[in-house]
């Protein structure tokens, strides 16, 4: 399952951070606004609990947020979407998952991971910018899941249709909220048109 946030504000962002011409600093910050969107629309079906407060002027029937939070970037680009989900969910718990993926066979290569122990029985939120052929993500989704995950929503800033293909083949429970659909992968496995190598554009890394 996927949903496509085609919302004015992310794709007017999406239309900023897309372009060759907008250096590291104004990327990083249009990841954060641009995360907050997404993770705000992801956070539509996580589990409440119906409360009672008592305002100055009586009862109110009320509803809280009754599930543990983790984010989980991949490292490197994922952490150019931490801080806008920290902003929304400033309680949320945070492991890592490093990947890159190995230039020559496009395979992810798993270099760390640290999760706590919330992510059995709470919700976690995978991010990455990018999901291209979905192999980091589908890596990403398997390492939670052997540690006990079983709650997991993706969020990633662009993807394609063989990514999300991927994703949702070997991951099927898992929704992937995105801002962008891009047509198809290139012979280096990058997004067209995409928006370049989302880690060296976030931390002005040349590639
Ligand atoms: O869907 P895939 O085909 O696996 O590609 C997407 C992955 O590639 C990028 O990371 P990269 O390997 O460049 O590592 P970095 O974040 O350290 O730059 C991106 O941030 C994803 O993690
Ligand atoms: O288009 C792409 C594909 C993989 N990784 C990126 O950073 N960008
Ligand atoms: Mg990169």
């Amino acid at each position: 399952m996927h949903k496509l946030i085609d919302h004015p504000c992310v794709q007017h962002k999406l239309a900023i951070i897309r372009d060759v011409e907008t250096g590291h600093k104004r990327f990083r910050e249009l990841a954060t606004e641009i995360t907050k969107f997404l993770c705000y629309e992801a956070l539509q079906n996580i589990p409440t609990k119906d409360i009672t407060v008592t305002t100055p002027v009586g009862e109110a029937k009320a509803r809280k947020i009754a599930t543990d939070l983790v984010v989980v970037p991949i490292l490197r680009a994922g952490v150019g979407m931490l801080d806008g989900i920290l902003e929304l969910v400033p309680t949320a718990r945070v492991g890592f998952v490093g990947l890159f993926r190995d230039e020559a066979t496009k395979q992810p290569m798993t270099y760390y991971e640290r999760f706590p122990p919330q992510i059995k029985g709470g919700t976690c939120f995978v991010v990455d910018p990018m999901v291209a052929t979905g192999g980091s993500t589908v890596a990403a989704l398997d390492l939670l899941k052997t540690n006990g995950a079983d709650n997991i929503v993706v969020i990633c800033i662009v993807t394609c249709p063989e990514g999300l293909a991927r994703v949702n083949e070997a991951h099927p429970d898992v929704a992937v909220y995105t801002a962008a659909i891009d047509e198809r992968l290139d012979e280096r496995k990058y997004i067209v048109p995409g928006l370049g190598d989302a880690g060296d554009r976030l931390f002005g890394t040349p590639h």
